[in-house]
């Protein structure tokens, strides 16, 4: 595969474009906003010049309501020899595909399991795709050529590609992505009227459970609006989940012994329910789920602090893992929290310090 066209340019098309042109290919950027468009290709992820053929791959990246006919606008224009799209729901832009008499011989569905809480082309990164499982839908009209060059374009992306039926996929995302969605939003949604003096007390905690209620509405109402009896049904199990966390709470206010005991019984139950499912989400790559450690380094809130940190810790020949944030509200520093391989942490610890950082213990 040498040319592809995006079609799309907000965060998922311009992070695929940024990834496709650094592995060497050609991208062709288009938006039906020019200024999306204009601004991926200034960022280095392809050129707004149309192609002078048909590109080997189109990639319709565009809000899902909108696949079916964006992908039969590209398909009138002849834009590729196969097509494929990015949306996060499935079933919903097949059905459109097919209703529009669309080619189903040379499109896939297809949906990175990546992505931001921020949309648009200033959102973009590279590597958003690195190490993420990236769902293929085929179906039995899908020609083999077509598949191989969606497998081709994931593996491009460093992404792991899985197989699925369009329906299986909506039901599965409902449980891991548009059920904690509408979660973090209404953990989020509490603090809109709360007490300043409450919210001024956020720790990492809160911000861990809502970064994800910063998403964009309407997004998220198309993609809802595509998968909402599934996400429904799910809502209905956490709201019974809910009503018996509230009993146990209820319980452990009780001014008797026993009934204290099944109270924290309950939320025991809760808690180490979390645990195991937690302990259930993969690592990177899709590796059994790994254990990081946190090293907490406090840097001053000036330019270059947190480049000159990494440096320091690549020379090392330590991995960061993950990296977290966490700005004081009252001085002008910040607490970055790196996770990295158990084995690494006692090295980084008096490496960091000689070197004059200020390491915290957590
Ligand atoms: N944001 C995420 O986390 C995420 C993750 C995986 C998949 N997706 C899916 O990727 C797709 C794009 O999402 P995004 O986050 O990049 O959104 P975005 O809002 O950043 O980008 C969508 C782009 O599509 C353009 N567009 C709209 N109508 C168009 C048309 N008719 N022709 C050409 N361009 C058109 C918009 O101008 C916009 O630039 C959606 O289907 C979404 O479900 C999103
Ligand atoms: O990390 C995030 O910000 C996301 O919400 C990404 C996320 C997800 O739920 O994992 C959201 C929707 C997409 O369809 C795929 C990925």
């Amino acid at each position: 595969m040498r040319t592809v066209a995006v079609v799309g340019t907000g965060l998922i098309g311009t992070s695929l474009a940024l990834a496709l042109v650094r592995r060497g290919l050609t991208v062709h950027l288009e938006d039906a906003d020019p200024d999306a468009a204009r601004t991926a290709a200034s960022l280095g992820a392809g050129t707004t010049d149309p192609a002078d053929g048909p590109v080997d791959l189109a990639v319709v990246a565009v809000p899902p309501a909108l696949v079916g006919r964006v992908l039969a606008d590209c398909q009138r224009r002849g834009l590729a020899h196969r097509y494929t799209d990015v949306a996060s729901v499935k079933a919903g832009p097949r059905a459109d595909v097919t209703a529009l008499g669309c080619d189903t011989t040379h499109y896939i569905g297809s949906h990175p399991m990546a992505g931001r809480e921020r949309t648009g082309p200033l959102a973009a990164r590279a590597d958003l795709f690195e190490g993420r499982p990236w769902v293929l839908t085929p179906t039995a009209d899908t020609d083999t050529e077509t598949l191989n060059a969606a497998l081709e374009m994931v593996a491009l992306c460093g992404a792991m590609p899985i197989v699925m039926d369009a329906g299986a996929h909506d039901r599965a995302v409902a449980l891991v992505s548009h059920a904690p969605q509408l979660l973090s939003s209404l953990v989020a949604a509490r603090l809109e009227h709360a007490d300043e003096t409450a919210v001024r007390l956020a720790g990492q905690g809160v911000r861990d459970v809502t970064r994800i209620a910063g998403s964009n509405p309407a997004m998220w109402v198309d993609i809802l609006s595509a998968n909402a009896g599934v996400v429904a049904d799910i809502l209905d199990e956490l709201a019974a989940d809910l009503g018996e966390t509230v009993t146990a709470l209820r319980a452990l206010e009780a001014a008797d012994e026993a009934g204290r005991r099944s109270g924290a019984a309950g939320i025991e139950a809760v808690l180490r329910r979390g645990n195991n499912g937690q302990a259930r989400i993969p690592g990177k790559h899709g590796a059994p789920p790994t254990r990081y450690e946190t090293v907490a380094v406090v840097l001053g809130d000036q330019p270059g602090e947190l480049g000159r940190l990494f440096g320091e810790v690549g020379a090392l020949g330590v991995n960061i893992e993950d990296v977290a944030i966490e700005h004081s509200t009252a001085q002008q520093v910040g607490f970055v929290q790196l996770s990295v391989a158990p084995s690494a942490v006692a090295r980084l610890n008096t490496a960091l310090r000689e070197h004059g950082w200020s390491v915290r213990s957590v």
